[in-house]
């Protein structure tokens, strides 16, 4: 695995990126680029108190060390970390439990101890310490890490490591530039087992953000990440990750980026004021009936892109102060949900981040709603709105997010659901023939096999992974439900065919 990585990679360094990661040959699309363990996995920041081995949440402390909390079923956590703890006698032992949020810094300081080479990888990478100077962060993480650990002997110095402020705050930075999820396993019902953690991917994290991705992430129960092109890669380009969210606006991004990564975006979408022509971040404009404002950040100033008309910046502050408002308090309710879209849709388009939100949420209750009813009796208007959701999520994601993509492959999927559940229905009602019934299975089918494609990358451990066994089931039902109406549809035709003629031979006879 090594020598794959290495054959298809190269690190490179520049000023302004840092070290980054370029293809040294061609890549293809899905092709495996590299299978990495992390050097450190530990809670999240804020995480509830989880047990050290698993991360499912804590119901006693190890019998070991005396202080690490453990689940119910899990005996042991790491050898090295419990001889850290049980050798720390002068540890009051609540202190974990007290300050949950050490124990990943600590796992990192405890690499110096375990495995000098992993130590070096970690203290290698991006803590922006400089940037984060002062700062509000910088703050909190002395509040919650630096003064807790300084505070007690045992942390003060790790074999010849003597550990200061400086270097807790660096630790603290390196995980936050460069962590990356781990979703815990699903347990044999479906259920999400462990906590969010976080892992540190040295090889992973090098990858420079793009807000449009040439890569997908993998992670499964075991914490290996595994990393694949998700689009074709030339060789020369760089391999990009995105950091932050598809569906945020440039602002939203922008913020993220700035605060959390400390760096500006260049990319090709955040320099375009009309997000690749989904107009994710635009008003509606006041003046004509199809305007669109977008905002032209080197001026500065919103302005339509149809009649020029500008928008002052106190009325966008408002307009977007209130859809936010109104759309993070929005009860997770199909009748609120529609309300608050088509109010905050006469101000915004349609497809604005804030909107799109509010239509994913309600794409989820009516998923939820389906789910709840028998399918013969699942209102035709709910399955009609769910269709029409997906249609129009996809077309955006189609663009943000090209190629191999894990949101892509779920819409896929929700959309072929919808679109079977409905042409059955319309079938059922005699609103469509069996033609055109065949028609949309096979449309579904596609949609279907498409999504499966995209999703077959997540492992089997992951809510994704177990989407794709789901959907891999009922492409077979749905193959051999299409079998069956296309022999209707066969008998049908035959049966046109018979008639017509018997028809014409009479009408002859007539003659
Ligand atoms: C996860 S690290 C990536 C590896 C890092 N370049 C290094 O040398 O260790 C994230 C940092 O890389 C830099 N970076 C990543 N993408 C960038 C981009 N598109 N523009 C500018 N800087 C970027 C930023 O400093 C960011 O905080």
């Amino acid at each position: 695995m090594e020598n794959r990585f290495e054959t298809i990679c190269d690190i490179q360094q520049s000023d302004q990126l840092g070290r980054f990661l370029v293809a040294k040959r061609d890549i293809k699309a899905g092709e495996l680029i590299l299978a990495e363990d992390p050097i450190v996995v530990g809670p999240y920041w804020d995480a509830d108190i989880s047990c050290l081995n698993c991360l499912r949440p804590a119901s006693r402390t190890c019998k070991k060390c005396l202080k690490a909390p453990l689940c119910r079923d899990c005996h042991q956590h790491d050898a090295v970390e419990c001889n850290f703890y049980g050798n720390a006698t002068k540890l009051g032992k609540n202190f974990l439990f007290d300050h949950f949020n050490t124990v990943t810094p600590i796992r990192c300081l405890l690499l110096y101890r375990s495995d000098r080479q992993k130590y070096e990888q970690l203290m290698a990478m991006e803590s922006h310490c400089d940037s984060r100077r002062g700062t509000e962060i910088w703050h909190i993480h002395e509040q919650y890490v630096v003064e807790p650990l300084l505070y007690e002997e045992e942390f003060q110095q790790i074999d010849e490591l003597i550990v200061t402020a400086e270097l807790l705050q660096r630790i603290c930075g390196i995980l936050d530039v460069n962590t990356f999820e781990i979703r815990g396993n699903m347990d044999s019902q479906g259920v999400q087992m462990n906590n969010l953690a976080r892992g540190l991917y040295p090889r992973t994290s090098l990858m420079t953000h793009n807000c449009q991705t040439n890569t997908l992430i993998a992670v499964d129960g075991l914490s290996k990440l595994r990393l694949y092109a998700s689009t074709a890669i030339p060789a020369g380009d760089l391999l990009y990750y995105n950091y932050t969210r598809v569906l945020f606006s440039t602002f939203e991004r922008q913020t993220h980026l700035r605060k959390g990564k400390y760096f500006i975006c260049t990319c090709t979408r955040c320099n375009d004021p009309t997000e690749l022509g989904t107009n994710l971040s635009s008003l509606k404009c006041t003046k004509c009936v199809d305007g669109l404002c977008v905002f032209y950040h080197q001026t500065p100033k919103w302005e339509c892109i149809s009649c020029g008309n500008q928008l002052a910046r106190e009325y966008v502050n408002q307009v977007m102060c209130e859809a936010r408002e109104d759309i993070s308090s929005c009860a997770l309710d199909i009748r609120d949900l529609e309300k608050v879209i088509g109010k905050h849709s006469k101000t915004l388009n349609p497809h604005h981040s804030l909107v799109l939100e509010a239509k994913q949420n309600l794409a989820g209750e009516l998923r939820s709603m389906c789910m709840s009813y028998e399918q013969q009796s699942v209102p035709r208007q709910a399955l009609k709105r769910k269709l029409e959701l997906c249609e129009e999520i996809l077309q955006i994601l189609r663009i943000l997010d090209p190629g191999i993509s894990r949101l892509t492959g779920i819409a896929l999927y929700e959309y072929h659901a919808a679109l079977v559940d409905l042409s059955r229905r319309n079938y059922d009602t005699g609103e469509i023939k069996t033609l055109e019934l065949l028609e949309r299975l096979r449309a579904a089918e596609c949609a279907l096999k498409e999504a499966i494609g995209m999703l077959v990358f997540e492992h089997r451990t992951t809510p994704e992974g177990q989407l794709t066994k789901k959907a891999m089931c009922e492409l077979k039902e749905l193959r051999e439900y299409i079998q069956k109406v296309q022999a209707m549809e066969e008998d049908e035709r035959t049966d046109r065919q018979i008639r017509g003629k018997r028809n014409n031979n009479t009408g002859k006879g007539k003659k």
